[in-house]
């Protein structure tokens, strides 16, 4: 069966897929200084993010070749107000596990800095700077969909497949393609453009649990070559 312009077939695991590419965004999870970039928070909570950079390459390849396609881009950014007021009290399993909270709690110097809106550690990379038609939304918690904008955003516009790029692929990745999945959203993790916070093996337990349960995966070649064609 041919398929029109406007559509592309994305040689994803454990099947390739056919998707509208009105229909798709490319979700970035959490490219913010916090989780990328030496002296963020992450690297100061003592993990170890030497694997960024490339990770970072591979989300400009995708998001220019997107954005060539005409196919929306969604950046999430996590964090608090300045106050920490979103981020919860002892009552809040957040308070508790949440280990930029903790990291201040440890540090008291460091109250204010860590994932609050306005500061460096806040922002995304330079190198990923949202372009003109980028939308942005805020999220408090890991799972992208809990208490923001997003699954009222994605449905104003029709979109019902996700390709998912960011950080990190075992914490916000992954709650926010499972969250997805139970809203019927359609999600694809781009393995070599998603980055873990722990050993390895975590990388490749989302891989699988996506693979086998809540999605897809492909990887950045994968998605480009499939999007070329697109005429916006
Ligand atoms: N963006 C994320 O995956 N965040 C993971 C941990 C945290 O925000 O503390």
């Amino acid at each position: 069966m041919s398929i029109s312009s406007t559509e592309f077939e994305l040689p994803a695991r454990p099947e390739a897929m056919t998707f509208k590419a009105a229909e798709t965004a490319v979700i970035v999870i959490d490219m913010q200084n916090a989780y990328a970039s030496l002296g963020g928070y992450v690297d100061l909570a003592g993990f170890d993010i030497s694997g960024a950079q490339s990770t970072i390459e591979n989300i400009a390849k995708t998001l220019s070749a997107a954005r060539q396609s005409g196919i929306q881009v969604v950046y999430l950014q996590n964090g608090w107000d300045p106050d920490y007021v979103e981020a919860g009290t002892p009552l809040s399993p957040n308070y508790h596990k949440s280990n930029a909270l903790k990291t201040m709690r440890r540090n008291p110097n460091l109250k204010g800095q860590l994932l609050a809106r306005g500061t460096w550690d806040y922002d995304i990379v330079d190198t990923l700077t949202p372009q003109d038609g980028d939308i942005r939304v805020h999220k408090p918690r890991y799972s992208a969909f809990f208490n923001s904008q997003l699954d009222s955003i994605l449905r104003a516009r029709g979109i019902r497949n996700l390709i998912f790029v960011g950080i990190a692929t075992n914490v916000c990745v992954e709650s926010t393609l499972r969250d997805g999945f139970h809203l019927e959203y359609f999600g694809v993790m781009l393995e070599d453009a998603t980055h873990q916070l722990g050993p390895d093996f975590i990388q490749k337990a989302t891989v699988y649990n996506v693979e086998t349960f809540f999605g897809w995966v492909a990887t950045v070649d994968d998605f480009c070559n499939a999007i070329k064609d697109i005429n916006p």
